[in-house]
């Protein structure tokens, strides 16, 4: 296992998730990112010269390792776990699980399996029919020094996969804080 993957899933799999109205985000400059609705991926390239991603890991797990909470939003189905880090101009800016149903893996999204290295955001929200919900925040920092996650449920031809993202802390989200 990476260190990556060895340091990070234990924290965003043990978040605890608050609805977005728990937190005041309006008008903060991490609420921007927190709250983005379209591709996270697009977002943080506009901040770098070179946007990659590199995939931890990426196995089927059997539905009875998922959590309540992920049963009551993406439904029963075993699942594809994908784990990667997204990088901005070779610095590690944001941890990111999926877990994708294999019953969504299937027609034109069988392909999702497939992506290796190109973001997950790219080929979601190139498809016409995608969308964003269920978005719930957690900090896993303090409140002086906060480690912003957030989970949300993106949906491509109606059909259903759960994301959680740890922003790092060289990532753009805390720029303000980094004195950037
Ligand atoms: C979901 C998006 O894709 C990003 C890329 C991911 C990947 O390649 O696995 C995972 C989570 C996201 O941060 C997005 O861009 O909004």
């Amino acid at each position: 296992m990476s260190e990556f993957n060895q340091l990070y899933s234990p924290l965003i799999q043990g978040a605890k998730w608050y609805s977005v109205q728990s937190w005041a985000l309006e008008q903060t400059s991490h609420g921007a990112w927190l709250l983005e609705s379209e591709s996270l991926s697009r977002r943080l390239a506009q901040y770098c010269q070179h946007f990659t991603v590199t995939v931890l890991a990426q196995t089927i797990i059997s539905n009875d390792h998922l959590s309540m909470m992920e049963r009551e939003l993406i439904g029963d189905s075993d699942c594809l776990e994908r784990k990667v880090i997204l990088y901005g101009d070779q610095q590690p800016w944001v941890f990111a699980r999926t877990l994708i149903p294999m019953t969504t893996l299937s027609g034109k999204e069988q392909d999702l399996v497939d992506l290796g290295n190109s973001p997950l955001g790219y080929r979601v929200f190139n498809t016409k029919n995608s969308r964003r919900d269920a978005l719930e925040v957690a900090n896993l920092g303090t409140q002086q020094r906060p480690r912003w996650a957030r989970r949300s449920r993106l949906w491509i031809n109606d059909k259903p996969m759960l994301v959680a993202e740890l922003f790092l802390t060289q990532s753009p989200v805390y720029a303000k804080e980094n004195g950037c």
